[in-house]
């Protein structure tokens, strides 16, 4: 019984390589891809085997399925009349809900929606799981501990889940934006490229690791940075004239939204 991920693109392969830096064992785990080259980099990257998806279907415990949204639907009729009875199917699709994945495969299949982000690729992903009808606590449980091996799980109620993604899911996309704002500013300063991107990178790093010692809450961080009538209180009072704070409460309520929206059939 092995591990299968179907559709091994960015989040697919984030959570394949994070699983086996963990010290998962490649053999218990198995990539169905379309392409011979990606089945190769795949093979030559991590060790792991491809299979056909009949076999994913017939073979594994839990069968993840980590192709885009538009796609899931297809994928889940092709593998209908295949999957052993008892295999969790695990979903990484944004939105889709497990009422609708369930009404794609077999009555009684244990569904469980994961929404991962793409830091697991170095075992620091942060991820939202919920279990469907027929998914029994130590479904959910079997799953979550997977995805504890590449970061940090949470069990929600699904309604949450889109909110959940508007946060953890698509949330590296926007620390990723803030950090080319960053280099670029500085180099529009004066700075070399390079130099620039280091203190970028160090400095994200440095405070994200500030952010996850427990008690603290990010405005008493900020507030110890800021000295009165200094540098970073002018710097935080541009960013209130632009509305940055504003910008963030309308980028992730239109990340939500999507969200919803990509579930809508
Ligand atoms: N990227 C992210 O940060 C996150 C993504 N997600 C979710 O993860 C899912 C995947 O997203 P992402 O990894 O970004 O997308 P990608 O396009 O990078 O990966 C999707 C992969 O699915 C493959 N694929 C499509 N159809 C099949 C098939 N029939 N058989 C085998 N493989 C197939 C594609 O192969 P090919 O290369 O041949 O086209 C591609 O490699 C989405 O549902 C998304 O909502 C969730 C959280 C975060
Ligand atoms: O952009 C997307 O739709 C996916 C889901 C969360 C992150 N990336």
């Amino acid at each position: 019984m092995t591990h299968a991920i179907v559709g091994v693109g960015q989040m697919g392969e984030a959570i394949l390589s994070g699983l086996v830096s963990a010290g998962w064992n490649p053999a218990d785990i198995t990539v169905t891809v379309r392409r011979d080259e990606r089945a190769q980099e795949l093979a030559q990257r991590y060790g792991v085997r491809r299979v056909q998806l009949a076999q994913a279907a017939r073979h594994s415990e839990v069968l993840v399925v980590g192709v885009k949204p538009h796609d899931v639907a297809r994928l889940l009729d092709e593998v209908t009349n295949d999957l052993r009875k008892g295999t969790v199917v695990v979903s990484l699709a944004a939105g889709l809900t497990t009422e609708t994945l369930e009404e794609h495969l077999p009555g009684g299949t244990p569904v469980v929606r994961v929404m991962p982000n793409t830091p697991a690729l170095v075992g620091k992903g942060m991820s939202g799981i919920s279990g469907g009808r027929h998914a029994r606590p130590e479904h959910v449980e079997q799953v979550r501990q997977m995805m504890a091996a590449v970061g940090r799980a949470v069990v929600v109620p699904e309604h949450q889940l889109d909110a959940l993604t508007a946060v953890s899911g698509s949330g590296p996309a926007y620390v990723f934006y803030v950090a080319e704002a960053m280099v670029e500013a500085g180099v529009q300063l004066g700075l070399a490229r390079p130099l620039a991107t280091e203190l970028a990178t160090q400095t994200l790093l440095g405070a994200a690791e500030m952010l996850a010692r427990p008690g603290v809450h990010p405005s008493i961080l900020r507030e110890n940075v800021t000295s009165p009538g200094g540098t970073t209180a002018q710097a935080l009072k541009t960013l209130d004239d632009y509305r940055v704070r504003a910008a963030f409460a309308a980028a992730m309520e239109a990340c939500r939204d999507r969200s919803v929206e990509l579930g809508e059939h």
